[in-house]
């Protein structure tokens, strides 16, 4: 018989007193659900003061932004807090603190970031936070390289491939990211003024093909434990600061999954910039999003191979020249993940407010036009795009 049972206010306060481990148990009074996210409850804990303390995220049995009718395992709170305990070994400083958790309860308690701010909502404001995709970079090598081949033993990675596995999470990548927008499914939706560009998307074959490719990598490449929905929204920032959170899809994938993530959301505010500010400030901003692409691959690529000079512990893999050949493959992947991240967050189940939030409706599928074409022409050029300033210039081109 399963001790869960869903949290009110009242339960996580208790709960916080219990496990957060503060000095001053009896002081933390009360409980506000902040949860925006898709998924959980996330509870706030407050002191007498109201001061907030402690965050308390539980998972609930369905999809929360869906309900009951979209069940969904429980397992996922264990995998988050255990992704981002690992995580946290080899990058503390850009990696939410988990104080506690418990599998049974699918609930954990967090550090509370509420001296940050979600870096998808400053990206929206135009405000630019310099470091962030350095630092974001800075993560993703140290996670992704210490817990990949070239750091953990082979017999230790296997194991760890199977606690993360993580089955019903990545189907939903699995069909959001690589299947539905491509077919018509229910879970779509978006403008009926972007119907001929999304009829025109169906009908391209190579890009299905290489879509195709893309999913069967997603499917069958365990190369490191990644965070698995590495979005801005699922990143805090404060000046100079940078932390990652919410990592329930994480499981053993291919790297480039991950960076193109992160990449895909940087160009989807790209692509929102000119509906979401004033001119000016939009060319600025692209600017900076081109510069924070840039950022981020440089300091994921300088860190890894540093990493990988260091440490790397499998012979075979320390031979001089293996870490680059990985990173161009890596590089590649990346590139393709972007392009399918831009792509169904435009016309698939979850958007993104940096599309979604811009009032004037033919700017608005301007700006959705631009991502799904910017999407489809990654998608199908990644094998040819080789390096960042490549990339970079190809999209000042692009529009
Ligand atoms: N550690 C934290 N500190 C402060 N606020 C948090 C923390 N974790 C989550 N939140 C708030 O809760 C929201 C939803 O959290 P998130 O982990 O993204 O939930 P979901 O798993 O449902 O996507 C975040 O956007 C943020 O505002
Ligand atoms: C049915 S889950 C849809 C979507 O939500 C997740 O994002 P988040 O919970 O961080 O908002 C993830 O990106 C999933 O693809």
């Amino acid at each position: 018989m399963s001790r869960y049972y869903t949290f009110n206010a009242a339960d996580a306060v208790e709960y916080a007193r219990q496990f957060a481990g503060v000095k001053d148990p009896q002081s933390l009074v009360t409980a506000d659900e902040i949860g925006d996210g898709n998924l959980n409850l996330v509870f706030k804990i407050r002191d007498t003061a109201g001061v907030s303390r402690v965050i308390v995220k539980q998972a609930l049995p369905y999809v929360r932004c869906v309900g009951e009718s979209w069940p969904l395992t429980l397992d996922r709170a264990r995998i988050e807090a255990e992704t981002l305990l690992v995580h946290g070994q080899f990058c503390p400083q850009h990696t939410v603190n988990i104080l506690h958790h418990d599998a049974e309860l699918a609930v954990m308690v967090q550090e509370d970031l509420s001296d940050h701010l979600i870096w998808r909502s400053e990206l929206l404001k135009g405000k630019y936070y310099p470091q962030a995709a350095s630092q974001l970079g800075e993560y993703l090598a140290q996670s992704l390289f210490h817990t990949s081949d070239f750091y953990q033993n082979a017999q230790y990675k296997k194991a760890e491939v199977s606690r993360f596995i993580n089955p019903e999470l990545c189907q939903i990548t699995e069909d959001l990211f690589f299947t539905d927008p491509y077919i018509v499914h229910e879970r779509n939706h978006f403008d009926a003024l972007l119907q001929p560009e999304v009829d025109a998307l169906r009908a391209d074959r190579p890009l299905l093909l290489a879509v195709a490719a893309l999913k069967q990598r997603f499917l069958s490449h365990a190369e490191a434990l990644l965070h698995g929905d590495i979005h801005s929204g699922s990143i805090f920032v404060a000046e100079g600061k940078l932390k990652a959170i919410d990592a329930e899809f994480g499981f053993y994938g291919p790297m480039g999954f991950d960076l193109g993530t992160a990449m895909g959301n940087l160009l989807l505010n790209y692509c929102g910039l000119p509906g979401l500010v004033a001119t000016r400030e939009a060319a600025d901003g692209r600017e900076q999003r081109l510069q924070d692409l840039r950022d981020l691959w440089l300091s994921f690529r300088e860190r890894f191979l540093q990493l990988a000079a260091d440490k790397t512990q499998d012979p075979a893999l320390a031979i001089a020249g293996y870490a680059e050949y990985f990173l161009q493959q890596v590089w590649h992947d990346a590139v393709g993940f972007c392009g399918s991240e831009l792509i169904r967050r435009t016309i698939g189940f979850a958007h993104v407010a940096d599309l979604d939030s811009i009032a004037d409706a033919a700017m608005r599928a301007d700006c959705q036009r631009h991502a799904l074409s910017l999407g489809q022409w990654l998608i199908i050029t990644a094998p040819q795009i080789d390096d960042i300033e490549a990339l970079i210039a190809r999209i000042r081109q692009n529009g």
